[in-house]
């Protein structure tokens, strides 16, 4: 495919993002069914239309309109590209420009110029202060990509002279001991030797950071109540051993867990809701609750165009029956740890001050916050220990 003959392809998914159709699956959707495409088209193609969701307000401000046709044309304003050069009308690509297009389009105002979500502005700004600006700057632009050194199978050092073996260039992140930050072919991770060995995980580093900042020692039982595909759950088990239990809402979820803790020699214990029921308390039980994904914008851009407040206040409610849940298997003595991916104040702290008032017999003992500015994806963390009886 030709680059305009990308960005036409692009234009067309954007079409039915705009729709309401999921990004991930009208990707995937046309990339089956797109004989001609190779690799490198699917990839432009996939970065292209993430690209222009990450900057949806301001590319639609610049390019006059809200089709996708509209914002791939103020997309391309936006980085300074002369869209002229893509919308040839040759080939595949895009028609060329009319003069009603070449006049569109103005300055954003300030809001979509940082690609803020209107309805989300005002949280964001309460919650972020003088930060508000640059972290959603970052939001703007794709997330580096990093990676987990398995510390059960190797070294940061192995690790990355395995990587090097196979052309993946890396640098340790100082967010986190085990962090590696991609600098060359991070494409290639998944295919490669060192991570079939388990070797590394793909993981942001301050998924890593929070993970590092969890009182692991000492812990002997350790539940990881809403542990997903377990990214979390193999990134404990790597820095301390200890019995892991993995639970989570949705069995689904936790299906790759197995096999993945199986790749990084990690021992791992799945548990439904009644086997939970049955199992005596835990010394440490991590909340990794359901959220805005706010903190993660620039890795997940869907959830900045799609999170509607009635969304927001259902996450709100079921965060506090997560904790409550959580409470209830913590050992006295023990900790329960709670998390978040969001920058917003009415997921973190907001909440951990209503789940205090309704259990005395927790107390704050450590709150931790990381923003897009420290490097990786945005997080809030706290430490909540019960008292000993
Ligand atoms: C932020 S994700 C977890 C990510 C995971 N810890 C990781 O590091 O890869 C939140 C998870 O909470 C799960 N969840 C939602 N409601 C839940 C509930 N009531 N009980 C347990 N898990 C729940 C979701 O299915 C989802 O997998």
């Amino acid at each position: 495919m030709t680059p305009a003959a990308r960005v036409q392809t692009a234009i067309e998914c954007l079409d039915l993002v705009t729709r309401g159709e999921p990004t991930e699956r009208v990707l995937l959707r046309w990339a089956r069914d797109a004989r001609h495409a190779g690799s490198k088209d699917r990839a432009a193609v996939r970065d292209l239309v993430f690209d222009v969701v990450r900057r949806w307000w301001s590319s639609a401000a610049l390019g006059g309109g809200e089709t996708g046709r509209a914002r791939m044309l103020g997309y391309l304003r936006g980085i300074g590209e002369d869209p002229a050069t893509l919308f040839t009308g040759q080939g595949y690509g895009p028609a060329t420009l009319g003069e009603a297009e070449i006049a569109a389009g103005a300055a954003p105002d300030p809001l979509a110029a940082c690609d803020c979500p209107p309805d989300f502005a005002e949280d964001l700004r309460a919650s972020l202060g003088a930060e508000f600006d640059p972290v959603m700057e970052l939001l703007r632009s794709r997330a580096p990509v990093f990676l987990r050194v398995n510390l059960l199978k190797a070294t940061r050092d192995d690790a990355q002279s395995a990587l090097a073996t196979e052309g993946i260039e890396t640098v340790p992140h100082p967010l986190s001991p085990t962090a590696l930050l991609v600098t060359a072919r991070p494409r290639a991770v998944a295919g490669s030797r060192a991570f079939a060995q388990g070797l590394i995980e793909l993981q942001d580093a301050a998924s890593q950071a929070l993970v590092d900042a969890l009182p692991l020692a000492g812990t002997r039982r350790v539940l990881d109540y809403c542990a997903g595909g377990g990214g979390k759950t193999l990134a404990m088990a790597g820095r301390h051993r200890a019995l892991y239990h993995a639970h989570d809402i949705s069995a689904a979820r936790l299906q790759p867990l197995l096999a993945r803790a199986e790749r990084a020699g990690a021992s791992v214990t799945l548990r439904g809701a009644d086997e939970l029921a049955a199992e005596p308390p835990y010394d440490l039980v991590l909340a990794d609750a359901p959220c805005s994904g706010s903190g993660a914008w620039r890795r997940s851009p869907e959830g900045k165009i799609r999170l509607s407040r009635a969304d927001f206040d259902a996450l709100l409610v079921q965060q506090r029956a997560i904790l409550h849940a959580a409470a209830d298997k913590v050992i006295a003595g023990g900790v329960l740890a709670y998390a978040t991916c969001s920058l917003m104040r009415a997921e973190n702290d907001a909440q951990v001050e209503l789940f205090l008032a309704d259990w005395p017999a927790f107390r704050l003992e450590t709150v931790r916050n990381w923003t897009p500015l420290d490097g990786g994806d945005g997080f809030f963390a706290t430490i909540l220990r019960k008292g000993a009886s």
